[in-house]
């Protein structure tokens, strides 16, 4: 049985899910492990001289409990898979199929035992306005305070991005500005050639 990781990464509301989420229903015997499920809880989060609430930072996450399911997955996917889906697998697909883990996120590359762990690294990109205008009408729990994004969001976007390409390379930078489905195009072609690969390694 082989296994594929793929990694989702990019701005805040660079289309990550939108893109990770198509990804999946186009890609058979594959599952999704999205970052922004492991926040910990607001009241545990600290904020920063300015009052606002660092949530853009490792520790604000769970990262712990984010690689035990990524690790659960490389362990035995066909569980996970049917787990997630209710969906049994017959032994014969299980052993030849190539299972592909799609993990999307704002600091996936950033926390190196995650980071280590991708064949494939992609990152959506936008420019300042325009991420500034798509957060603006996006409601998080809890949702942004007034000067949240120019006082703490972008700011730690610069500085994790530094921290990024400090610590990994091989990124396939994608521009978020591209239509959706352009988006997905790209990438489902290039996650089906290393498929096809894998599985031609077995003859
Ligand atoms: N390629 C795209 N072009 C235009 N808008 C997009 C694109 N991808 C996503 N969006 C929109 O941007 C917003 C954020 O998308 P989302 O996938 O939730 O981003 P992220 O997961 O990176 O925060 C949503 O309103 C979504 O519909
Ligand atoms: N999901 C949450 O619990 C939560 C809470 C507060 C802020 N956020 C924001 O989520 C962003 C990351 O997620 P996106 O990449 O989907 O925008 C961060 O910039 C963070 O400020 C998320």
């Amino acid at each position: 049985m082989k296994r594929l990781i793929v990694g989702i990464g990019g701005m805040t509301n660079g289309g990550k899910t939108t893109l990770s989420k198509s990804l999946h229903q186009r890609i058979p015997n594959s599952c999704l492990i999205a970052q922004d499920s492991y926040f910990k809880d607001e009241s545990i989060v600290p904020v920063d001289q300015n009052g606002f609430k660092q949530f853009d930072t490792l520790d604000a996450l769970h990262m712990d409990k984010m690689m035990s399911e990524v690790n659960s997955w490389r362990r035995d996917p066909v569980s996970i898979q049917k787990e997630k889906t209710g969906l049994d697998l017959n032994l014969s697909s299980a052993n030849t199929g190539v299972f592909v883990l799609i993990v999307e996120g704002f600091l996936i590359f950033n926390y190196r035992p995650l980071n280590d762990l991708f064949d494939k690294k992609y990152f959506l990109e936008i420019p300042y306005d325009v991420c500034k205008k798509r957060r603006s009408f996006r409601v998080y729990t809890p949702p942004d305070p007034p000067g949240y994004f120019d006082g703490y969001v972008w700011p730690m976007y610069l500085k994790n991005r530094q921290d990024m390409e400090a610590l990994t390379s091989e990124i396939v930078f994608l521009d978020g500005l591209k239509p959706k489905e352009e988006l997905l195009a790209t990438v489902f072609e290039e996650v089906s050639k290393e498929i096809t690969r894998l599985k031609a390694a077995y003859m």
